[in-house]
């Protein structure tokens, strides 16, 4: 069978907002269905960029993107956003949340109500559907969020530091249930962080990106096995790949400074 083609295809891609600085320059890069794929960098350097021009929030300046083959503004409806905030509307509960994209696609109320529960069931949230934002806990809130994005039943996940605010503890475990829910529901991932555990637990590739203008320094491949647990946390190959991936970043940044 021929070889599909990338999801996600960059082709020297340059972006400036407006007539400032040149903020991403010369990126080129192909995503295959069901990578997973984490963006790390000095601050600054153009991540949540990257985001917005996979999703068409934001226009290139030069060069070409694709997705699904067509241009970001055409492949709107395969994608869905997690920001770091859970950006919940505090006067609806969450199974109400969770329906409001679906609202705005015009899906009929008892799709909707369906979705949203199979939704929030597969986050483990089932049974907190009739509460409000403020009874929830931040890693709850987090779950509804995914909830809401994995409802649009999106082909690719765009995820903005989605669990940079939460604890140690509560993010390692949002990391192996957000793997959990992947290997049920397959979509190609993007993923914003600051933490290169995080990225090297979850990804099977990880671009670090250099600043001033962001550029793909070194792409770093994880060929740790899925499905990931704790155990992966403490195997001799995941240590070195965080050893690896912590030395790049330092180098990128250092040269930032
Ligand atoms: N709408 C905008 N208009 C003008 N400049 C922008 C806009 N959005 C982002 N920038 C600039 O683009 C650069 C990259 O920003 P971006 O948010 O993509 O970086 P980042 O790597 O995600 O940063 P951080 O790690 O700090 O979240 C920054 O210098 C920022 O000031």
């Amino acid at each position: 069978m021929p070889d599909r083609p990338p999801i996600v295809k960059f082709d020297h891609v340059e972006k400036r907002y407006g007539d400032g600085p040149v903020i991403l320059d010369d990126l080129s890069f192909e995503a295959r269905r069901g990578d997973f794929v984490s963006l790390i960098g000095p601050s600054g350097c153009g991540k949540s960029t990257i985001l917005k021009l996979i999703s068409g929030l934001n226009p290139i300046t030069r060069g070409t993107a694709t997705v699904e083959g067509v241009a970001p503004t055409e492949a709107a409806q395969e994608l869905a956003f997690v920001f770091q905030e859970p950006t919940l509307l505090p006067w609806l509960n969450v199974q109400h949340n969770v329906e409001v994209p679906l609202k705005l696609r015009g899906t009929d109320r008892t799709k909707r109500v369906k979705l949203a529960q199979t939704c929030l069931d597969l986050v483990g949230l089932k049974e907190r559907a009739t509460y409000y934002p403020r009874q929830l806990s931040g890693g709850q809130k987090m779950r509804v969020s995914i909830a809401r994005a994995l409802s649009l039943s999106p082909k690719i996940l765009l995820l903005d530091e989605p669990f940079g605010a939460l604890d140690e503890m509560t993010r390692d475990h949002l990391n192996e249930e957000l793997l959990a829910i992947r290997a049920q529901k397959e979509w190609t991932a993007f993923f914003v962080t600051h933490s290169v555990a995080e990225a090297v637990f979850l990804s099977n590739r990880i671009f670090v990106l250099s600043a001033n203008p962001g550029r793909l320094h070194r792409e770093i491949k994880v060929d740790l096995p899925y499905p990931r647990t704790d155990d992966t946390r403490q195997s001799p190959e995941y240590q070195r790949l965080v050893a690896e991936v912590s030395k790049l970043l330092r180098s990128v940044e250092s040269a930032h400074r």
